[in-house]
């Protein structure tokens, strides 16, 4: 059971006990006015032995009434007990309840007690007197509830005892209360609110087994996780070592002419069960193992490998490949580049380079080898623009040549979301600062077309090709028209 769920169902069960306390208050009061009716009935000459016999035997046969009186005028002549002696008033009806019955509330006589409050219920000669204890015993609610006060319609509240008084209510208490009123009576029920920590002790045979069972499922799974980590952490060591790395490859399209003009090289991971790993689970194991060095160093042997001859053949095409942040904070890759593309004979200008605006955060660390590496052809892509948490100041420390808007630019193209606006202003801005732009992720001709319209120059994304191995990249490039694969 939940927390709101049990202060909800106290709030009902109070509210149950009060209806129950007036059920109960109007049977008291029905028993008196049952005897009232009778005696107001009987024939016998007024307090004659008669009469107060059947005055007699009604108090008593009756739980609720403790005596009858009678007299014409203001004072009792009789009761139940016998003919008065002394000078007693009669209690003066104060109030009308809805049945025509007068009645005085909390009235104290001399003779019964100090400490007892009655009811007198006034009629014809008749004067019945209640104790108004039986209003507030027996009354059966649930456990912890209390009948805090029973009242006449016109807000009098009626005394338990003079000892014991009520009403007035504490409404400042940390109770949860419910009134309920009917055929002229007010009743007001209340239950100690339940607190969170007796909520919490209540709940202890449910509530210890279960957060046992949890303990026990969360350290297993921990443990499965570990285990898994680190058994795929040491796959993937071993197959980096074994050069198991390969790429596969993105077309990059023009928009305006929907030509195939490049690729992206995107590392792949087949695990020796036949499954790919994604590397959005390799390449984070491969920073922090390290390794992301030896894994772009692979992806980069790939690209010369597959589509080395098809890059000398179409000397207006490009590949472009990713760069980590920490392969930027070393100069080492300069001298790799260096070599492997003066070897392949790859022109360094139709290999593209890709770092994220983040990796930039450290600009003092990334700009030498940049610069060093734009300087010597390759043109530098911020990927994944918008998404960064560097803002634009790197811009204005670094010379780029292409933003590659982030795939969420994209799909909220056509949709409400906020975002949507945003789009048109990062391609604005793109082209404010004279780069070239490519769209990630483009999924839909609509997108395609209103990225066309507002002049961005290049687009990847399912709606032209997913990621395609090298084969099948090199089919796809030549069934575009005019173009020629490499023989
Ligand atoms: N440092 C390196 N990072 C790399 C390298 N290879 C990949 N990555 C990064 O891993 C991330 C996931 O890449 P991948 O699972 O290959 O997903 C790419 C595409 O398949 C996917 N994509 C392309 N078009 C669509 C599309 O229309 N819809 C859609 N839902 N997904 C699409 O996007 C990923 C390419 O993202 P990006 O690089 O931002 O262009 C990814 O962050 C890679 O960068 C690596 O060698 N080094």
């Amino acid at each position: 059971m939940t927390w709101s769920f049990a202060v909800a169902t106290q709030r009902r069960e109070v509210a149950s006990d009060a209806e129950e306390a007036l059920a109960h208050v109007t049977e008291v009061y029905g028993e008196a006015t049952a005897a009232l009716r009778h005696i107001s009935a009987v024939q016998a000459a007024p307090c004659s032995p008669a009469h107060i016999r059947e005055m007699l035997q009604l108090a008593e046969g009756s739980p609720v009434v403790v005596n009858i009186g009678y007299g014409r005028g203001d004072l009792v002549e009789c009761n139940s007990w016998g003919p008065l002696s002394y000078r007693l008033e009669k209690a003066r009806a104060a109030e009308t309840m809805p049945d025509g019955v007068g009645v005085a509330v909390n009235w104290r006589p001399k003779n019964f007690g100090t400490d007892r409050a009655m009811l007198v219920l006034r009629s014809g000669g008749y004067s019945v007197l209640m104790d108004q204890r039986g209003f507030y015993s027996d009354w059966g609610g649930s456990d912890g509830s209390k009948l805090e006060s029973v009242s006449l319609a016109s807000g009098t509240a009626l005394l338990a005892s003079y000892a014991e008084s009520r009403p007035p209510l504490k409404s400042d208490d940390d109770a949860v209360r419910s009134s309920f009123a009917a055929d002229g009576w007010t009743v007001t029920v209340s239950q100690p609110a339940i607190t969170f920590a007796g909520y919490l002790s209540s709940q202890r045979a449910l509530l210890v087994p279960l957060a046992v069972a949890l303990a026990l499922l969360f350290g297993l799974l921990a443990i499965l996780w570990l285990r898994y980590g680190l058994s795929m952490a040491g796959e993937f060591r071993a197959a980096v070592r074994r050069r198991e790395i390969s790429a596969h490859y993105q077309p990059v399209v023009e928009l305006a002419t929907g030509r195939c003009v490049g690729a992206e090289a995107l590392a792949r991971w087949r695990r020796a069960d036949g499954s790919q790993v994604s590397p959005d689970v390799f390449i984070p194991l491969a920073e922090r193992a390290g390794l992301i060095a030896r894994v772009r160093e692979q992806v980069v042997a790939a690209v010369v490998r597959d589509l080395g001859r098809w890059l000398r053949a179409n000397a207006e095409a490009h590949v472009s490949i990713n760069l980590s942040a920490s392969e930027l904070r070393s100069e080492s890759i300069l001298q790799e580049f260096e070599e492997t593309f003066r070897v392949s004979g790859i022109d360094c200008r139709q290999i593209w380079l890709e770092v994220t605006e983040t990796s930039l955060i450290d600009m003092a660390e990334a700009r030498p080898t940049l610069v060093e590496l734009r300087r010597r052809g390759h043109r530098l892509a911020i990927d994944d623009f918008g998404t960064g948490y560097s803002g634009l100041s790197y811009l204005q420390q670094l010379r780029v040549d292409i933003l590659k808007i982030d795939r969420c630019f994209v799909e909220v193209i056509g949709s409400d979301a906020a975002t949507r606006d945003v789009t048109g202003l990062v391609i604005a801005l793109a082209h404010q600062l004279e780069l070239d732009v490519v769209a990630e992720g483009v999924e839909s001709e609509a997108q395609a077309a209103y990225l066309r319209q507002r002049g961005v120059a290049y687009a990847q994304g399912w709606l032209f090709a997913q990621p395609l191995p090298a084969d099948g990249f090199l089919v796809f490039w030549s069934s575009q028209p005019g173009r020629i694969a490499a023989s």
